[in-house]
């Protein structure tokens, strides 16, 4: 069975919210979902998974959060290839215009040094997911399960 990961990082909830509508949207494609938080999981994580997600806040100015800075470091090193990546950030464009989620595109170029395939564009997320962002988020489990060999 394609087996779904996601690793998430939150402080203030918005992200960990927008990682339990990432599980439901790989879930209602029937799909196998672990889901966890990044001090429970070490580089390797994504090595048995089929699709590799990443769900971060941004912090400081443009920041990883110190919660992912070891995972960031480590997945890196890792060699994904075959498998498929995608990478949902949230942020606060208004406080933070010029680092609008610069921590999920860290994400996505760590990501592509492994080998693996970028299988939908970065989504953003102001916060909380709302409504509307919710339907993003479930087009972006579509694409990427759609690019499934
Ligand atoms: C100290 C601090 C620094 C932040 N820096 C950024 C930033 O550089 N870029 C950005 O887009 N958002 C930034 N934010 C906003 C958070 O990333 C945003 O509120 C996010 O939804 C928090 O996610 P969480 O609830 O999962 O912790 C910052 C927030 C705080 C408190």
């Amino acid at each position: 069975m394609t087996l779904v990961k996601i690793a998430y990082t939150s402080n203030t909830g918005n992200t960990e919210g927008i990682s339990e509508h990432l599980e439901d949207a790989f879930e209602a494609l029937d799909l196998e979902v672990v889901r966890e938080e990044a001090d429970d999981i070490d580089g390797d994580f994504f090595n048995d998974a089929d699709i590799a997600i990443v769900a971060t806040f941004t912090d400081g100015d443009g920041e990883i959060p110190f919660t992912f800075e070891d995972f960031y470091e480590e997945v890196q090193e890792e060699e994904l290839e075959g498998k498929l990546y995608g990478v949902v950030g949230s942020g606060d464009s208004e406080l933070y215009a010029d680092f609008f989620c610069h921590a999920a595109f860290s994400f996505e170029k760590a990501l592509a040094k492994t080998g693996a395939t970028k299988a939908a564009e970065t989504l953003t997320i102001e916060n909380e997911a709302e409504d509307e962002d919710i339907e993003r988020i479930n087009d972006f489990a579509k694409e990427i399960v759609a690019k499934l060999g």
